[in-house]
């Protein structure tokens, strides 16, 4: 059945639900594993969604997002801002704050935000901003309001969240290697990977990294990045295989700087919403260790977000 829109807003056409019912995983996640990757969608009635947004999902609420992770077994959420709700951060703090300090959240600010009101977010659970490079997602902000936010909230002890499209990287590749704090990248820089895993591409992405050590990256979203596939649907436990080199050589290649979320609930997807628990049985095929799966899950996304726990 289809999911609403509150509100009075009407779904993009085409829009794919996010997968009600999703199985229970095979692999079991270890303990305080994190979801470092995930959004919630308004619900419109409550968080209007941005005029200048480039889409209208479906609802996807906190506790919807809450029951996810409890039904994956993952501990705690980071909640990424999402671009349908542009710099009004409404819904996701709200999710952060009804979560009893198991989310954190990433923000959308613009240059006009005040000192108070970016103490206030840090007081919610928010511990990064994103900058948004993905042409059909958002308009372009100029690269000196950007830096400007950077020098801002570097000094909060934030980082950097960004999204690019791989064929970009050389264009921003100075403004990012200028960002004064730790930068996290989202889905791998959106690898193509029909191209050669060695070839110049994602050998570029992989040199980023190696030569910047404060870049950390998610390596997230196969469903968005595969193209043969199969899948994760009907019980594929071994799903997206054209996506897992290039993951896995991320993840062997930068252990203590990689993070993994599920993406849910999956904004723009054409071609089929995956069932997010066997999303997760995707993990041990790029993280095939316990030693891996431990850096990637617990400790890292817990030492850039939970430090206080240490
Ligand atoms: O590729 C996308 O369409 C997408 C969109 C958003 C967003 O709209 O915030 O976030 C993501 O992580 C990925």
């Amino acid at each position: 059945m289809s999911k609403p829109t509150s509100g009075g807003f009407e779904k993009t056409p085409g829009w794919l639900d996010w997968y009600a019912g999703p199985s229970k995983p095979q692999f079991k996640l270890p303990p305080n594993a994190v979801d470092a990757h995930c959004h919630v969608f308004g619900p419109g009635a409550e968080f209007p969604y941005a005029p200048e947004r480039k889409y209208t999902p479906c609802d996807a609420s906190k506790a919807q997002l809450f029951a996810l992770r409890d039904h994956l077994g993952f501990t705690k959420n980071v909640v990424v801002q999402a671009t349908c709700h542009g710099a009004d951060n409404r819904a996701m703090v709200d999710a952060l704050k009804a979560s009893n300090g198991k989310a954190k959240g990433i923000a959308t600010v613009k240059r006009s935000i005040s000192d108070a009101e970016l103490q206030e977010l840090h007081a919610a659970g928010v511990r990064g901003v994103r900058f948004n490079f993905v042409k059909r997602l958002v308009d372009f902000t100029p690269k000196d309001e950007l830096m400007e936010i950077a020098g801002r909230i570097a000094k909060l002890g934030w980082h950097i969240v960004i999204y690019f499209e791989a064929v970009d990287l050389p264009e921003l590749w100075d403004f990012f290697t200028g960002l004064p704090t730790t930068v996290v990248v989202d889905h791998m820089g959106r690898p193509d990977v029909t191209k050669p895993i060695d070839g110049p591409e994602f050998e570029l992405f992989l040199k980023f990294m190696r030569e910047n050590t404060n870049v950390w990256s998610k390596v997230s979203c196969p469903e968005r990045l595969s193209v043969s596939g199969p899948p994760a649907l009907d019980g594929e436990r071994n799903a997206y295989q054209d996506v897992v080199p290039f993951a896995r050589k991320v993840v062997e290649s930068f252990p203590d700087r990689v993070l993994w979320g599920t993406d849910w609930p999956h904004p723009n997807l054409k071609g089929h919403m995956p069932d997010d628990g066997l999303l997760v049985d995707f993990i041990p095929h790029i993280a095939p260790t316990k030693e891996l799966q431990q850096k990637l899950l617990v400790d890292n996304p817990n030492r850039l977000y939970w430090p206080e726990e240490k």
